[in-house]
Parts: C-alpha cells; sequence; structure tokens
C-alpha cells in the first residue's frame, strides 16, 4: 500500500513541481519546441518548471492554431504556426536551444538547420534514420561549438546508472549474456501513429528497439560484433511492429533485443503487459531491471548472486542528485544544461555511442531484409 501511495505522489510531483525561481546569476535557456508533439510536456515542458535555469519559450506548429493552443495549454510564451513556423522559431534570436521530437525521419533536417543557426539541440530518439545523418549532425554540432544530445532519458537516471556500477563492481563476474525489451500491448498507438510510416522513420526497431540496443551496448559494455538472428512481424511491407535480434559481441557475449509496438492478446484474449524489463546474466549472478526506461513511477532491480539469496535495489536519486520524483527526462535536462552552461554533466551520452546505436540499428535492418529508413532528401548548404 505505502509503495503505491509513493508512486503516486512520485508521479504527480513529477507533472506538477514546485516551480523553480530563475537563479539572480545566471541567465536561463530559452528554449523553443519544433512541433506540437505529444511527447514534449513529460519531456521537457514538465521537467524544465523545475528547473531554474530552463525556460520553454516558444513552440512552432505546422498549424498556427495548433501551435497556439498548445501554448495556451502549457503556458508557453511565443507561437510560431505555418508552413515557415519552424523556420522561424529556429531564426529566433530570443531562442538559446531547440527540442527536436519531430518524427525520425525529420531529426536530421530540423537539427541540421538549427545547429546552422547556432541554436543548441536536445533531439528526440532515434538521433535519425541512418548513422551517416547522426555523424553529419555531430560533425556539424562540433564545428560550431553547438551542445547535441540524443535524447536517450534513461542513461541518465541513477536505475542504469546503478545498474551499470554494480555490473562494473565486479561482484558479479563478467557479463555472459543480456536481454534487454519494450514493448506495449495492442491498442494504445494509433494506426496513424508516426512509429507505423516508413515515409517518416516508421518501425518498432526504430521507435523502442532504439533504447533495448542502446542499454545492450551499454550494460554489456562492448559493441556488437554480429546480427545472429532477426524475426519480425510487420505492420506493412517495410514496418516492423516487433523485431527481436540476437547479437553476439566480444567476450562471448550473447545478445537478445525485444520490442514491438502492438503485442497481440494472448491466446487472443489475455491483454500483455507492458514490457520494460532487462536481464544481465554475469558468470557469477544475474541481474533483473524492471521499468529501467521509465523508472521513476517504479522499478526494482533485483541482483542474484549464484546460490546466494536475491536483494532488490531501487534508486530514485543519485548520492548528490535528484529528487525521488524527478523523472529521467529531468534527469536528462539537468546534464543538458550543466552541458550548455559549460559545467560538467553528471552523465552524457556521446557523439560517438549517438553513431554506432545507429549504426546498429541499421545492421539489423540490413539482416532482415528491411532496410534502413529512407535517407533525408534536404541537403545542407555548402558552406555548413
Ligand atoms: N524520449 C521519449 O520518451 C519519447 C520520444 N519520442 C520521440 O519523439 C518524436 C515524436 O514522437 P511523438 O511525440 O510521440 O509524436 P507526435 O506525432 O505526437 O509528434 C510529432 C510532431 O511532429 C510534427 N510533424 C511534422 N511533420 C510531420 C509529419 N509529416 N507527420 C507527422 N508529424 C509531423 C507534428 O507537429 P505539428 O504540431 O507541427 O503538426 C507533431 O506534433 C519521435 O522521434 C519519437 O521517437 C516519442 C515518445 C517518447
Ligand atoms: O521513446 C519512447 O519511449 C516510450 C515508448 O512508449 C514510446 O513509444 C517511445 O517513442
Amino acid at each position: 500500500m505505502s509503495s503505491i501511495i509513493s508512486l503516486v505522489q512520485r508521479v504527480r510531483t513529477m507533472q506538477n513541481p514546485v516551480e523553480a525561481k530563475p537563479l539572480p546569476d545566471s541567465k536561463p535557456i530559452k528554449f523553443g519546441i519544433l512541433g506540437a508533439a505529444a511527447i514534449a510536456p513529460s519531456a521537457l515542458i514538465d521537467p524544465a518548471k523545475s528547473h531554474p535555469e530552463a525556460v520553454v519559450y516558444a513552440v512552432a506548429a505546422r498549424s498556427h492554431d495548433r501551435a497556439a493552443a498548445f501554448a495556451k495549454k502549457h503556458n508557453i510564451e511565443k507561437v510560431f504556426g505555418g508552413p515557415n513556423g519552424y523556420q522561424e522559431l529556429i531564426d529566433s534570436p530570443e531562442i538559446d536551444a531547440i527540442y527536436n521530437p519531430l518524427p525520425n525521419g525529420l531529426h536530421y533536417e530540423w537539427t541540421m538547420k538549427a545547429l546552422a543557426a547556432g541554436k543548441h539541440v536536445l533531439l528526440e530518439k532515434p538521433a535519425a534514420n541512418t548513422a551517416e545523418e547522426t555523424r553529419k549532425m555531430f560533425e556539424l554540432a562540433d564545428h560550431k561549438g553547438l551542445v547535441l544530445l540524443e535524447a536517450f532519458h534513461y542513461r541518465f537516471h541513477p536505475v542504469a546508472n546503478r545498474v551499470k556500477a554494480i555490473i562494473e563492481s565486479g561482484e558479479l563476474g563478467p557479463v555472459k549474456s543480456t536481454k534487454t525489451s519494450l514493448a506495449i500491448p495492442r491498442g494504445i498507438m494509433k494506426p496513424d501513429d508516426i512509429r507505423f510510416n516508413y515515409s517518416i522513420g516508421g518501425g518498432a526497431l526504430m521507435d523502442m528497439g532504439c533504447y533495448t540496443i542502446n542499454a545492450m551496448r551499454y550494460f554489456a559494455g562492448v559493441e556488437p560484433t554480429s546480427v545472429l538472428s532477426v524475426e519480425h512481424d510487420l505492420d506493412s511491407p517495410q514496418v516492423d511492429r516487433k523485431t527481436v535480434a540476437k547479437f553476439a559481441l566480444p567476450g562471448n557475449i550473447t545478445s537478445t533485443i525485444f520490442c514491438d509496438l502492438a503485442m497481440p492478446p494472448a491466446l487472443k484474449i489475455i491483454p500483455q503487459l507492458p514490457d520494460i524489463n532487462a536481464t544481465i546474466e554475469c558468470e557469477k549472478g544475474r541481474i533483473q531491471i524492471m521499468n529501467y526506461v521509465m523508472p521513476t513511477a517504479y522499478h526494482s532491480i533485483t541482483v542474484t548472486p549464484t546460490g546466494k539469496k536475491s536483494r532488490v535495489e531501487k534508486a530514485y536519486t543519485f548520492p548528490d542528485l535528484g529528487e525521488p520524483w524527478w523523472s529521467s527526462y529531468r534527469y536528462q535536462l539537468e546534464a543538458f544544461i550543466n552541458k550548455v552552461k559549460g559545467r560538467p554533466p553528471h552523465v552524457w551520452v556521446t557523439k560517438e555511442d549517438s553513431i554506432k546505436n545507429m549504426e546498429v540499428i541499421e545492421s539489423v535492418y540490413a539482416k532482415s531484409g528491411l532496410g534502413s529508413r529512407p535517407k533525408s532528401e534536404y541537403v545542407p548548404p555548402s558552406s555548413e
């Protein structure tokens, strides 16, 4: 009972935190959001409320009315709309940083345009449709001296970091295998969701699979050397609704990833529970994580040394950072603002990590025969 009360308290406070007052000696970073995207309130608008150096200043949408309604609902000062709305927002001199939660296939074009305009970018996952596009975005960010971060928010939360610390402590010996899953039951994603649209970067492997691949690489601590097998169920000819892939990694590690945007009911009638679990088998024991992606609501880290009793750990805060109600996005925002301000972030997802993640996604699509999602047709001006 008490854990349910704590869960409700954490989720309530996460969505309605006490608003932070601006700091007298630090100019806030003003964000503009590209698109009135469903994820924007959780990923940026709510976290920014409790950050004293973050302000969500503007939103742009393809329809002015949609942008205005979104701005009104979320108390956002400035609205850009219509066919030039995204570019006008990017060009606004008031804005320091862009949050890009556009469909995956538009990440490259609008991140390149934002960087060209001198803005830092918090970019939704997966970084782009291809590794080549991801590399180019980071090259431009480096060239311009700007911060670019692929929003793998779970990596900033204490849970992922605690699990990594247990692995690195050697308590359980070397990693032997990993299984990382992210799957939700049928009925949550609508048929017209961007995730089912190939032309804008759809597919389960892109959407949920990008986490499972990132977590596999992070927990294993080494990069896959080959894709051993891929199975998928299709939503449409080029869009995987579900993907299961097996990988070989150095040190005889084998890893499995599983992602599904719409798990069918078991025995055709029993709805399945979301699967947001990870298991890391080591030579001297096992770690099981329940809810490694959105751990603030609830999670558990079960550590079972071989032949001994299990212990269950929780990790809602770092010893010196955070509150139990901080979402993974709030921890991510903390790091992003620190980086923009030239202070060391508590965690970072590097450009090499983002490029490699996209390479692995593409290698799975290559093995499955579905092929990478379409390259962007955007050609940056030659001066960039
Ligand atoms: N970090 C996380 O936990 C999550 C990340 N994501 C990522 O965020 C991104 C957006 O996801 P989500 O918010 O669920 O998606 P939505 O469909 O809600 O938002 C996408 C936005 O893209 C804009 N858009 C521009 N062009 C198109 C187009 N051709 N078709 C459709 N939309 C278009 C729309 O903006 P407009 O308002 O201008 O019409 C829309 O608001 C994806 O990259 C996804 O992977 C998603 C969910 C969770
Ligand atoms: O990024 C995401 O995280 C949670 C999932 O439910 C969602 O589909 C995905 O886009």
